[in-house]
């Protein structure tokens, strides 16, 4: 174990220790993630006191890291790992990875918050940073997550918890924003510098490195939020702060994915203004970039050169999107289909409105493009069905276009639509049975979602619509 941050000076960050909590239980562990680490989950149990941070590894260099950022579009000044603890980096076959503790205590910059986070939130991070990698969708990682009868006050009493997450870097926009309102361009540099050397070293060729540093993470950033689009991901609380460097998906709060179809459709219970709906993200994704362009115009120097960064978001979204909603749809993107697909796609969109939209999608490849002798499932969600059989015809049409064979179809379809994503309501059914100690639902439920395209016969209720019940429930940013 290295901690590459831990070279930064010492104005980065603060090296400090974890804050034990007692008699620690296992709640979940990520196969796969461990496996990256050269771990089995049996070894990752036996490390119980690691996991929760009451053992620092050997050669482990605890520390927490400034930052800063805009919060709901204000500026919120100084932040910084509140209750986040980076320990080391180790190496893997994806290159290096570090290793955090998430609420394992308070730091310099906790500002009013107790450093912890409790089971509820930890279980909704763990399970959806797994979910997110099997899907293909860039992220953050979870390794495991572990729990202690330590009481949090948050709206009610709840318990602690902690979970290990891993990503190769969680330096964020904000860490930039920070030097930025500062003035202090040496520090700046230092970090851009040590973010180019280390994961963008093709960048240092570039006649301008920190100009292509930001069309790079705007590149990214573009990319990132077309995938969340495409499999109607709402990530919440999309503040600077919690846009990552590396274009994943970091800080699993208030997410959601979109069941009924609402364009407009917010999943933060706290974000009264939707800043951050579903229809919102990709702009607001471009207003975060524009945040980190500020920030690193005095090390590009040029208005000019930071702007045309910057301006390869839109087409990049756009283009990313449209690919992925055709493989969603299972056509190719054809020049001479332009504006048939356009206006089949908003079509699409416009129908879709109340309609469940991963099953949705799921649906859609057993479709014929013969004939409506396929349609019955699909049209089965549909109120208006007068609205689904007349779109259904145009979109037969469009695969006769293109001479679409069906099998072939279905096939590719089944693995860009997933069956299982982690709808709210079956994170609470796991999370309620974890806080009465049993940790079975979370690992099932983990097991499910980590082969999200595979029919699962035997798992059919988790790919079913939610219950009644489940349309009470508010996520919101208490954690
Ligand atoms: N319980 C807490 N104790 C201390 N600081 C907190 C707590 N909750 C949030 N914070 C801090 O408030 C700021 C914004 O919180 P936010 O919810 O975006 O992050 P987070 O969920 O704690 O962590 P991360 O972004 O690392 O996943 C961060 O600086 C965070 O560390
Ligand atoms: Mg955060």
């Amino acid at each position: 174990m290295d901690n590459s941050f831990a070279s930064l000076p010492p104005a980065f960050y603060t090296r400090l220790m974890p804050t034990p909590l007692p008699s620690p239980y296992l709640v979940g562990v990520s196969a796969p993630a461990a496996q990256l680490l050269g771990l089995t989950p049996a070894d990752v149990a036996a490390s119980l006191d690691v996991v929760i941070g009451n053992t620092v590894p050997e050669r482990a260099l605890p520390l927490a890291a400034v930052y800063s950022g805009h919060q709901f579009g204000v500026w919120a000044g100084q932040l910084g790992d509140g209750r986040a603890i980076l320990f080391g980096d180790v190496a893997t076959e994806q290159g290096p990875m570090e290793l955090q503790w998430k609420g394992a205590g308070m730091t310099p910059y906790s500002r009013m918050g107790d450093g912890r986070a409790v089971l509820r939130s930890s279980i909704r991070e763990f399970l959806c940073s797994e979910a997110m990698h099997a899907l293909g969708i860039p992220t953050s990682r979870a390794l495991a997550v572990a729990g202690s009868d330590q009481g949090v006050m948050r709206e009610t009493a709840e318990t602690s918890a902690v979970v290990v997450r891993m990503a190769p870097s969680f330096v964020r926009f904000g860490s930039f924003e920070h030097w930025y309102y500062r003035q202090k361009n040496a520090e700046l540099k230092v970090l851009a510098d040590y973010v180019i050397e280390r994961f963008y070293p093709a960048l240092r060729e570039e006649a301008n490195p920190y100009r292509a540093l930001l069309e790079e993470v705007t590149r990214r950033t573009a990319h990132l939020i077309a995938h969340w689009q495409a499999v109607g991901f709402m990530h919440g609380v999309m503040n600077t702060d919690n846009m990552s460097i590396l274009g994943l998906t970091l800080d699993y709060g208030p997410y959601g994915f979109m069941e009924a179809f609402d364009a407009n459709h917010i999943c933060n219970h706290t974000d009264q203004q939707g800043r951050y709906s579903y229809a919102n993200q990709p702009q607001v994704g471009h207003w975060n970039c524009y945040a980190l362009a500020q920030a690193l115009l005095p090390l590009i120097g040029e208005v000019d050169e930071t702007q045309a960064a910057l301006d390869v978001y839109q087409p990049e979204f756009a283009a990313k999107l449209d690919e992925l909603l055709h493989a969603k749809l299972g056509l190719s993107v054809l020049d001479q289909h332009f504006d048939t697909d356009r206006a089949l796609l908003d079509d699409m969109f416009a129908m879709l409105e109340g309609v469940d939209f991963t099953l949705f999608f799921r649906r859609l490849s057993g479709v014929r493009a013969a004939d409506a002798s396929g349609d019955e499932p699909l049209r089965d969600l549909f109120i208006d069905r007068a609205a689904f059989d007349a779109w259904a015809e145009r979109y037969r049409a469009r695969l006769r276009a293109e001479q679409s064979d069906d099998q072939a179809r279905t096939l590719a379809m089944n693995q860009v639509n997933p069956k299982y994503v982690l709808r709210n309501y079956l994170a609470q059914v796991a999370i309620e049975k974890a806080q009465n100690k049993d940790f079975s639902e979370v690992e099932r439920l983990l097991a499910v979602l980590q082969r999200p395209y595979d029919e699962q016969p035997e798992h059919e209720h988790y790919a079913a619509l939610p219950p009644d019940w489940a349309s009470h429930l508010e996520v919101s940013c208490s954690s």
